[in-house]
């Protein structure tokens, strides 16, 4: 039933595979959301296998930036010509230029650029952030401002702080970009608009006059990419390379607004919606490389003289690394349901957006805040090995982590999903009813269903009861919340800063909202699997998660006595349970994620389990190895024990 199996594979692994309890194709097929996509992952695999000119020259944990950009750069180039879509220094290009130019572009400019950028004829990214200002758009510096006599707007950098920083692919990949500008016509400032911008020339690729741009820098992780910096000094445009699907300007500076106000962020949300799915594919590949790791560590006896055990037979190391898988599956339905309401609002209904603003801020926190959280477990669950670059997971975490500031900074963007949440409250005080439906947050209007938590000793406990429980207590932080906001207020506190007081709590009944909206895709989400084995893995999953998850806000649980202790233990069986059940299938559940080599990039989590031998192979590339004495030993270290000898002598 595990069609991972290969001859000469590690044997501690093909004995785990052989476990299997269910279909890992049917698996990894729900996962990626159908066989068709699996067969074309197989595809791409096998074809990257059979052109070597793809391959890394030697592993890249061991380049330096130069040489990184270089690789990354030579495969991209190379990448045209064998697939459309290509790696990392396009990255933006795919994620930001082009969802800009589907989003904001009207029809004509959507001609004219659109055709380019998917054809490669430029590079581009997405120019918001300044040195200055990143989550706080309206006090963005740089200007765009309309001359009518020649109908060009003039881009200005005013300040050093007006310097754009950080945009992925900037500093030496992107020849025309996407660059956020106040715009100023007729006199009056605008705010933050988007201007289609070109900074280096075509053919040359030398920077144009006026723009001064660059690398940043060396950062905690993504060496390959050239995140950059940028300053503009009357760089003129034409009128039309400003975005006019939204908000426009007509060649004699007449403004004509945009149907929402935040329609020009749209990017930003198209950004949020898709990358919880990445989120979960990162968790995945930690998850797939600790568990194929666990499963061929052995470390310790449990009894004395039965041999040592992998050390996956720990409850400790279950418990550690099965929550992870079970997380990974959460995120993707909850990414399921943010692209869906993407789809609807790219399709023209833009009523949609604050709905879409709402979850989509609150998922991307607690995503990208669980993925970097988890990654890290599964690295120190690896033990030394995991500390070392073979193992992938240093630089998995530095990417993903970085997930928990771009595209708004996380409390930032909890504190969004909170205005939600207090907007709700208010009218609940006020007996109001939805104005219109939201399956997300509807549940906000509704008295607890039951006063008392239903969790029982059940081994096999009805999700219904536990997602209750997560909806009473973003309930109560909630109405907490939203109470002490206002009792500030009528203490004479201002509304904004009242808003600042209660941050933490905000913050706090933001996380749980988002926990309950989780919860309740995941259970929806299985029910669409009709294959009974692999609808006991994923119930088993689902278990496991949501009892893991009742563990981590026990505290919110008993505080007003919904819960009592017993039924934490109860929890606390139900998780365990599930542990126990998920043990068997553990390796198999991970091949379904169906992570090639290449993506795991890992000598720990090789889909053979052979690790050792590779790990020995991997030092061996370190450019250290190829002096046996290292060419200044003798000026330093060598000298210093002669010196040391002589002196001994004397
Ligand atoms: C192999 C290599 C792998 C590499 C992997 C790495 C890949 C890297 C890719 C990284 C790409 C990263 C790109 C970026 O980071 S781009 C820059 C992103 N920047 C941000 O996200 C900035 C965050 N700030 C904001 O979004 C806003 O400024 C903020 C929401 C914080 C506030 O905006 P503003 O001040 O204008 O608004 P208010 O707070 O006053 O709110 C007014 C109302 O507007 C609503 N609102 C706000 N934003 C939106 C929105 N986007 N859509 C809909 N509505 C929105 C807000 O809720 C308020 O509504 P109410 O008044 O009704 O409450
Ligand atoms: C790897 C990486 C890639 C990036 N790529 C791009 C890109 O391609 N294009 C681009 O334009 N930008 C990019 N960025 C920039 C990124 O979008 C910003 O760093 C991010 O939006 C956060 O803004 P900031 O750096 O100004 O943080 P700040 O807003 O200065 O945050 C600092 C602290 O202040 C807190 N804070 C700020 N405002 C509030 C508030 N209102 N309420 C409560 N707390 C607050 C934050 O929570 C945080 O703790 C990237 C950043 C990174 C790290």
């Amino acid at each position: 039933m595990n069609s991972y199996i290969k001859p000469g594979d590690n044997p501690l692994l093909t004995e785990e595979r052989k476990k299997c309890q269910f279909s890992t194709d049917i698996l990894a097929a729900f996962y990626h959301e159908n066989a068709q996509k699996i067969k074309r992952r197989h595809e791409i695999y096998q074809y990257y296998l059979e052109n070597k000119e793809l391959h890394d020259p030697e592993p890249t944990e061991f380049m330096d930036r130069y040489h990184r950009l270089e690789n990354a750069e030579r495969k991209v180039s190379l990448l045209k010509k064998h697939v459309k879509k290509a790696g990392s220094p396009l990255g933006l290009h795919y994620t930001m230029m082009i969802p800009t130019i589907l989003n904001n572009a009207d029809d004509e400019q959507k001609a004219e650029w659109l055709p380019k950028a998917q054809n490669l004829e430029f590079i581009g990214t997405y120019a918001q952030t300044e040195l200055g200002h990143g989550t706080n758009l309206r006090f963005l510096e740089t200007t765009a401002t309309y001359d009518p006599k020649t109908q060009e707007f003039i881009l200005n950098s005013p300040t050093t702080s007006a310097a754009k920083w950080w945009p992925g692919n900037l500093g030496k990949s992107s020849n025309r970009i996407i660059v956020v500008a106040r715009l100023i016509s007729n006199g009056k400032d605008y705010g933050p608009h988007s201007f289609f911008v070109p900074i280096r020339d075509p053919i040359t690729h030398k920077s144009l006059p006026g723009v001064t741009v660059g690398d940043i820098g060396p950062k905690f992780g993504i060496p390959t990419v050239d995140n950059g910096f940028l300053l503009l000094n009357n760089v003129r445009i034409p009128r039309r390379n400003m975005f006019m699907k939204n908000a426009k300007l007509n060649p004699d500076g007449t403004y004509i607004s945009p149907k929402h106000a935040k329609l020009a962020y749209g990017t930003m949300v198209y950004v949020r919606a898709v990358m919880i799915r990445t989120m979960s594919h990162m968790l995945g590949l930690a998850s797939t490389i600790s568990i194929r790791y666990s499963a061929i560590r052995k470390q310790g006896e449990i009894e004395a003289g039965k041999g040592e055990v992998k050390v996956l037979e720990y409850q400790t190391q279950q418990y550690r690394l099965l929550p992870q898988v079970a997380r990974a599956w959460a995120f993707e339905f909850a990414g399921r349901y943010t692209r869906k309401l993407y789809a609807q609002f790219l399709g023209g209904d833009v009523d949609v957006l604050p709905a879409l603003h709402g979850v989509s801020s609150g998922l991307k926190a607690v995503v990208t805040h669980q993925t970097a959280q988890g990654i890290e477990q599964c690295r120190m669950a690896c033990g030394g090995h995991g500390y070392s670059e073979a193992s992938g997971l240093p630089q998995l975490f530095a990417t993903a982590v970085a997930g928990c500031t771009y595209e708004g900074e996380n409390m930032v963007m909890l504190l969004q999903s909170a205005r939600q949440l207090v907007k709700i409250a208010s009218d609940v005080r006020k007996n109001q009813k939805p104005t219109k439906q939201n399956p997300v947050t509807d549940y906000l209007y509704k008295t607890s269903a039951a006063t008392k938590c239903k969790i029982d000793q059940t081994t096999d406990p009805d999700p219904s009861s536990v997602i209750e429980a997560f909806e009473h207590v973003a309930r109560r932080l909630t109405f907490a919340a939203f109470d002490k906001l206002e009792q500030l207020k009528q203490r004479g506190i201002s509304a904004e800063n009242a808003w600042v007081q209660c941050g933490v709590d905000l913050r706090r009944a933001a996380t749980a909202h988002t926990r309950t909206f989780i919860a309740r895709q995941f259970s929806n989400g299985i029910l669409e699997m009709r294959d009974l084995p692999v609808q006991a893995v994923l119930k088993d999953l689902l278990q496991l998660y949501l009892f893991y998850e009742v563990l981590e806000c026990d505290g919110d649980l008993l505080y007003d006595g919904y819960v009592i202790g017993q039924q934490i233990e109860y929890s606390k069986n139900n998780v365990y349970e599930a542990l126990r059940r998920l043990r068997p299938n553990a390796v198999s559940i991970v091949d379904s994620f169906d992570f090639n080599d290449r993506e795991l990039n890992s000598v720990l989590g090789r889909r053979d389990g052979n690790v050792y031998e590779n790990m020995l192979e991997w030092a061996k590339s370190s450019p250290l190895n190829k002096h046996d004495v290292m060419p200044f030993h003798h000026k330093y270290l060598g000298k210093m024990m002669e010196d040391a000898r002589q002196q001994s002598k004397l």
